[in-house]
């Protein structure tokens, strides 16, 4: 990751939704994305040039354009219509993005497109979070990374963050993931945690 005076960046050209430029460098806000809060907050993962990433849940494309900065290419799905137009304009000006139209949940729909990937990082705010996670893991390379960006008021309201936390990571378990890391997004975001887990070697 780069950092410029304690600042976050990504070292792309031209700003996507607005935000800041330090030099050829796009701020990359931790308010907007959750992959900036992760980082913002120590988490570990790092972006590096080499990897293939699956990213699920892109909606308009803030946080993936910041990881097209860093990566190889990322394979973006989105179900959504709206959020996908913005998404395909991003993807005008980042090659490496390659914009999938599907349901993250029923992924036969690109397997023919998507290659396999270093990490899968995932952000689709759904009760079945952790089922749709575990149907994408037959593209992640043995000892590849999956980050979970778990909001999990939308998985049970009834149930305390923790809880819920505690039972998604328990399930990525018996689904054949280690976990490594729960970061709460705190004060980013509210009740979201990033559990980042790596796949059987
Ligand atoms: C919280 S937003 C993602 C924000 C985005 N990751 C960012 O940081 O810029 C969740 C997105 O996931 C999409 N989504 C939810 N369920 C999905 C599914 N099963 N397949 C594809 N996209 C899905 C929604 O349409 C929405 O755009």
């Amino acid at each position: 990751m780069i950092w410029l005076d304690g600042v976050l960046v990504s070292p792309g050209e031209g700003g996507v939704y607005g935000e800041r430029m330090v030099g050829e460098c796009r701020v990359w806000n931790p308010y907007r994305s959750k992959f900036a809060a992760y980082a913002m907050l120590g988490g570990t993962f790092d972006l590096t040039a080499d990897l293939r990433v699956l990213y699920l849940g892109a909606a308009n494309g803030t946080t993936v354009s910041h990881v097209a900065d860093y990566v190889e290419v990322a394979y973006a799905v989105e179900f959504a219509p709206r959020p996908m137009q913005d998404l395909l304009e991003v993807c005008r000006h980042r090659k490496n993005i390659i914009p999938i139209m599907a349901d993250a949940g029923r992924p036969a729909a690109y397997q023919g497109v998507v290659e396999t990937v270093d990490l899968i990082y995932q952000d689709v705010a759904q009760p079945d979070q952790v089922r749709i996670a575990l149907a994408n893991l037959p593209f992640l390379r043995p000892g590849g990374t999956f980050i979970l960006m778990l909001k999990t008021r939308s998985v049970d309201i009834r149930k305390s963050p923790k809880e819920v936390a505690d039972e998604t990571v328990r399930a990525l378990e018996e689904g054949g993931l280690v976990v490594k890391e729960v970061k709460w997004l705190e004060p980013y975001h509210h009740d979201h945690a990033a559990i980042v887990c790596e796949a059987l070697k």
